[in-house]
């Protein structure tokens, strides 16, 4: 496939988390495109700043890169101010939100995001989805699904709503790549490819404890010497830290609940774990103590 330009002169980066601040950095160091950023807690964006100096020390002293490619980077990237807040955005070509779910989308993390109804969401009130206006604001949208933590692995998913553009969707690649993503692409299905896969085999691995099938250490090193798993499934389950059982759990329903197919159940186990509070490594004891 032949890549075309991103034209991407300077994006903005909305949420300065974990992820936000991960896109930010790639998009600096190895796009080299100027960033702004925006957090609604100026807390958070200090921490964010100090963990994007704190991965190009790291990297300068591994001898990855130049010092002086790291401050051109830091450079790179700007705070947008709180008095401005999200207007501070308005001049760049490209925004990638990157903020926490709101409490009841929480829920839907990962598995439910459909990129076609935040498309039409895109469009005003007054302007109908199906007018050349509507078709071209929503066209604009597209789903760039990078994984924790950003620096470090190296795909993007990317999701063509049902209006996506081509040409969106091709400089969206093209961003990724300058980013130095590899990029595979999903249908606007939910969990997209990595977590309807994902998900499920974590979920078949909680039925087989619960069936007593195996115990929790044969089920690990199954996959991990069987299969050459860098690691067990229910070691992986609780591997992304912040996440844990309990958004498992939600993942599980939603793709349960978004296709009604049985395939997706939730485990019982997996419901009792979080009914119990045994969220994982984020608050000490999962399948495994931590
Ligand atoms: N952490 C992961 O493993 C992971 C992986 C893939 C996708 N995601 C998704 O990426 C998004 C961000 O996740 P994260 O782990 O970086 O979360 P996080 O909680 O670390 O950071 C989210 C940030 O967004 C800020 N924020 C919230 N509402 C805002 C608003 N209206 N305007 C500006 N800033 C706002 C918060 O202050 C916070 O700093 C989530 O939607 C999450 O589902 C997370």
């Amino acid at each position: 496939m032949s890549i075309v330009a991103h034209n991407i002169r300077k994006i903005g980066v909305m949420g300065a988390g974990q992820m936000g601040t991960g896109i930010a950095l790639v998009s600096a160091l190895r796009a080299k495109v100027p960033v702004l950023l925006y957090d609604r807690s100026p807390e958070q964006t200090t921490k964010g700043l100090a963990f994007v100096d704190k991965l190009l020390e790291k990297d300068v002293n591994k001898g990855r890169i130049q010092s002086i490619d790291a401050k051109e980077a830091k450079d790179r990237i700007q705070v947008v101010g709180h008095e401005e807040g999200i207007k501070g955005m308005r001049d760049v070509d490209m925004v990638i939100e990157a903020v926490s779910e709101s409490l009841p989308l929480k829920q839907a993390i990962f598995a439910s995001i459909s990129i076609t109804k935040i498309a039409a969401s895109a469009v005003p009130k007054d302007v109908s989805a199906a007018s050349e206006e509507g078709k071209k604001i929503a066209g604009r949208v597209v789903g760039l699904h990078f994984f924790n933590p950003v620096p470090v692995m190296k795909l993007v998913e990317l999701i063509s709503a049902l209006q996506t553009t081509p040409d969106v969707l091709n400089r969206a690649r093209s961003f990724a790549v300058a980013c130095g993503k590899e990029v595979t692409t999903s249908k606007d299905v939910p969990g997209f490819v990595s977590n309807a896969l994902l998900m499920p085999f974590i979920n078949e691995a909680i039925m087989c404890l619960e069936k007593g099938i195996a115990t929790k250490e044969d089920i690990d090193t199954t996959l991990k010497l069987g299969m050459n798993h860098p690691m067990g499934p229910l070691q992986l389950v609780v591997f992304f830290g912040s996440i844990g059982l309990d958004t498992c759990l939600a993942i599980q329903q939603t793709l349960y609940e978004g296709t009604r197919d049985s395939k997706y159940r939730p485990s019982i186990l997996l419901e009792r774990m979080v009914d119990a509070q045994w969220y994982g490594k984020k608050n000490g004891k999962g399948f495994y103590e931590y």
